[in-house]
């Protein structure tokens, strides 16, 4: 924990449409993966905080689940839980994505941004891959209508313009001390971020097959006196067709996605892991208050 003098810490909510980039971002500003990434909508679920550093001042980020008009009831959890995130923060940063631009997703979220007191940046992301010319118009749209403090143009994906992004956060930052110590990246309990690991192989190796509305529980999370890790989870699903499809051939599905989450985990917690994966049919499961606590969501009506 830091005490020197001259310290900054403060909170940057990252907000923008679902698929913007935000856990790429996230993670290039902290400089390591703390958040999972995939091309699929609304990945980002529990509410996950990185942790970025820049000279004496410490950056908590708040990762927010993308923000959209929600439905049923883990919708409107997922965006309860990214305006809490937005609640205490020190500065607002909106990403959006200049090629899908999601309007009806954006307009809300610029119709409430310009009422809030927080200091403001504006990231347009993908520049890697947009037009620059349609590009320069959407930022002085969203400028007119935001009174932004800086607006920035980065690729999340290489990296390019974020460190730019991150040295305009860090001049935000309230003086004071830091919250957490300087080789913390993350507040995800380990075992919360190694079910977030599975399920982003779920996505990754089934693609469109499953829904989103399954879930992986964590059981087990326990270190054997060798020193390596036993971690079992439960995956959730809905139906016992989706969960043929998990299981694959013979099994041959699970043992993929398990073998491919086992090798990163090894890798992220540097030990030996023993990874067990059960698949689940629970119906109603996205009703279900303990498993909603269980995964690190509030529990809304
Ligand atoms: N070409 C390109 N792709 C990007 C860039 N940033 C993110 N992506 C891709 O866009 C997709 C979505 O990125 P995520 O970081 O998962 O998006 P997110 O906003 O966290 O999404 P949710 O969790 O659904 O809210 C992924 O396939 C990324 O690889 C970028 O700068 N350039």
């Amino acid at each position: 924990m830091s005490t020197g003098e001259n310290k900054r810490c403060g909170v940057v909510a990252v907000i923008g449409a679902p698929n913007a980039g935000k856990s790429t971002l996230v993670n290039q500003l902290v400089g390591q993966k703390v958040a999972i990434t995939s091309a699929k909508a609304q990945t980002t679920r529990a509410r996950m905080l990185g942790i970025a550093l820049l000279g004496d001042t410490q950056m908590i980020l708040v990762d927010t689940p993308g923000i959209f008009t929600p439905k049923r009831r883990l919708d409107r959890a997922m965006v309860s839980a990214a305006w809490e995130g937005a609640e205490a923060a020190d500065a607002v940063l909106l990403l959006v994505d200049p090629i899908k631009q999601r309007r009806h997703e954006l307009e809300p979220l610029i119709e409430s941004l310009a009422g809030r007191p927080e200091r403001k940046i504006l990231v347009l992301n993908k520049v890697d891959v947009a037009k620059k010319e349609p590009l320069l118009a959407l930022a002085q749209e969203l400028t007119g209508k935001v009174d932004f403090a800086e607006v920035f143009f980065v690729s999340a994906l290489t990296g390019d313009g974020v460190p730019e992004v991150k040295a305009a956060l860090a001049e935000m930052m309230p003086e004071g001390v830091w919250h957490y110590p300087e080789d913390q990246v993350s507040d995800a309990s380990e075992r919360l971020l190694a079910t977030e690991i599975t399920r982003e192989q779920l996505y990754k190796q089934l693609h469109e097959e499953l829904p989103y509305d399954s879930a992986v529980r964590p059981e087990l999370y326990q270190h054997r006196p060798d020193g390596s890790l036993e971690i079992h989870q439960q995956i959730v699903v809905t139906r016992d067709n989706q969960r043929a499809i998990v299981l694959g051939k013979g099994g041959s599905r699970i043992k993929a996605i398990g073998e491919a989450a086992r090798k990163e985990l090894t890798e992220m917690l540097g030990v030996k892991v023993h990874l067990f994966l059960h698949v689940k049919v629970e119906e109603n499961w996205a009703e279900s208050k303990e498993l909603f606590e269980e995964i690190g969501l509030d529990w809304v009506r």
